[in-house]
C-alpha cells in the first residue's frame, strides 16, 4: 500500500476557454491534513470535485487512495467523505433524521444505525437537541453536524470544502480539534481554505493562484523559504513611506498593520535592514517572524498591491483571510 492517500501528476480542468485548474501536482501522505490556500476562483473546490471523482478532470494522472481516477470513481465512493461548501442536509429533518438518513444510504442496518448515529451525536455534542430540525440550528451545529455526516461511514480521507466559512473562531478551534482527532485515529483530511490561522494548522498545505499552485510544504518550510525578509517600520506618515517604497524593485510588497508599516524586501538585496533603515528617515526598524499571509504575498502576484489578505469580519479574534 503507497504511503501516499493522494498521488496526482499534472491535474488540469478547463471549462471552455478557462483553465480553473492548471497542471497541478500533489502527493498528499495518509494520516495527514494538507491544505488548499488560495482566494476566490483559484481552483480549490474545483480540484476538490476531480479528486473525489464527481467531476472528470480534462487531462491528467490521478491516484487517490491507490484508486486511479476517473475510472475508478466508483470503488472510491465508499472511502471517502465529503463535506461541500454549502450545508447539504435536509433543513427540514431533525438532527438525528439526518444521520439516520445518512446511514441508510451507505447501507447500515437499523441497530448499526441506531449505535453509529448515538455513537456521533454523543461525539459532536448534538444529543441533547436531536430532535431539532437542522433548519433550525446555529452556524456552529449545522458545521458539526455535516461533520458527522461525513464521517459516518469511517472515510480513509475526508474532503473538507471551505468548512468554516460561517463559524466563529471559538466554534472553529473546536472543529479543528475534531480534525486533529479524526487525524489521529488514521483519516486523511483535505481541507480547502482562505483563512490564514486555518492554514497554519495543516501539516502542509499548497498555496493556488489561478488555478496554478504557486508554493507548497509544511507552513514552517514555507515560511522559511519565501525569498524575503519580513521587516516592521514604526513611526508617523507610513501611508507617504507606504507609497515611496512600493516604488522600490527592493521592495516586494508594504501593508499596513495599525500603527505600523510590514516591508517585504527581497532576499536578493543586500542587507536588507541596514537598506530599508537608510530609506525610513530615523523611524523604528523592527526584523520580525514571517507569517504565511507573507509567504502568500510573496509567492502570488499580490506583491506591492494592497496586501492578498484583508482583516476578516472577526478582526477583532486577529483573524486574515485572502
Ligand atoms: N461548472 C463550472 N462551469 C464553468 N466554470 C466553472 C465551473 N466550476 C468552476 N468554474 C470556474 O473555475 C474557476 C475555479 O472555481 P472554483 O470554484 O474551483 O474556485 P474556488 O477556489 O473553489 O473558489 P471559491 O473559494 O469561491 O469556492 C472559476 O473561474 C470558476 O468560475
Amino acid at each position: 500500500m503507497s504511503d501516499l492517500a493522494i498521488n496526482v501528476q499534472k491535474m488540469t480542468r478547463c471549462f471552455g476557454n478557462n483553465i480553473a485548474v492548471d497542471h497541478l501536482d500533489l502527493q498528499i501522505p495518509r494520516g495527514t491534513i494538507y491544505g488548499f490556500l488560495g482566494p476566490n476562483g483559484c481552483g480549490k473546490s474545483t480540484s476538490i470535485r476531480m479528486l473525489t471523482g464527481l467531476l472528470t478532470p480534462t487531462s491528467g494522472e490521478l491516484e487517490v487512495l491507490g484508486q486511479r481516477l476517473p475510472e475508478e470513481a466508483e470503488a472510491l465512493r465508499l472511502r471517502i467523505g465529503y463535506m461541500t461548501q454549502k450545508f447539504s442536509l435536509y433543513d427540514n429533518l431533525s438532527i438525528r433524521e439526518n444521520l439516520s438518513f445518512v446511514a441508510q444510504i451507505y447501507g447500515f442496518n437499523s441497530r448499526q444505525s441506531r449505535e453509529r448515529v448515538n455513537e456521533l451525536l454523543a461525539l459532536y455534542a448534538l444529543d441533547k437537541r436531536q430532535t431539532q430540525l437542522a433548519g433550525s440550528l446555529s452556524g456552529g451545529q449545522k458545521q458539526r453536524l455535516a461533520l458527522a455526516a461525513a464521517t459516518l461511514h469511517h472515510p480513509d480521507l475526508l474532503f473538507l470544502d471551505e468548512p468554516t466559512s460561517a463559524v466563529d473562531p471559538e466554534n472553529r478551534r473546536e472543529f479543528w480539534e475534531r480534525l486533529f482527532d479524526l487525524c489521529n485515529a488514521g483519516t486523511t483530511i483535505l481541507v480547502s481554505t482562505h483563512y490564514m490561522d486555518e492554514a497554519e494548522r495543516c501539516h502542509a498545505l499548497a498555496i493556488l493562484e489561478n488555478g496554478v499552485k504557486r508554493a507548497d510544504g509544511s507552513p514552517a518550510e514555507l515560511m522559511a523559504t519565501m525569498g524575503a525578509h519580513v521587516l516592521e517600520v514604526e513611526g508617523n506618515d507610513l501611508r507617504t513611506l507606504k507609497s515611496q517604497l512600493v516604488q522600490c524593485p527592493q521592495v516586494l510588497s508594504a501593508a499596513q498593520l495599525g500603527t505600523r508599516l510590514r516591508v517585504l524586501v527581497r532576499d536578493q538585496t543586500e542587507q536588507p535592514q541596514q537598506w530599508l533603515q537608510a530609506q525610513v528617515n530615523g523611524r523604528r526598524i523592527e526584523a520580525v517572524r514571517p507569517s504565511l499571509e507573507d509567504v502568500f504575498v510573496a509567492c502570488t502576484g499580490q506583491h506591492s498591491a494592497p496586501p492578498a489578505s484583508v482583516i476578516s469580519p472577526a478582526a477583532e479574534q486577529g483573524e486574515r483571510h485572502v
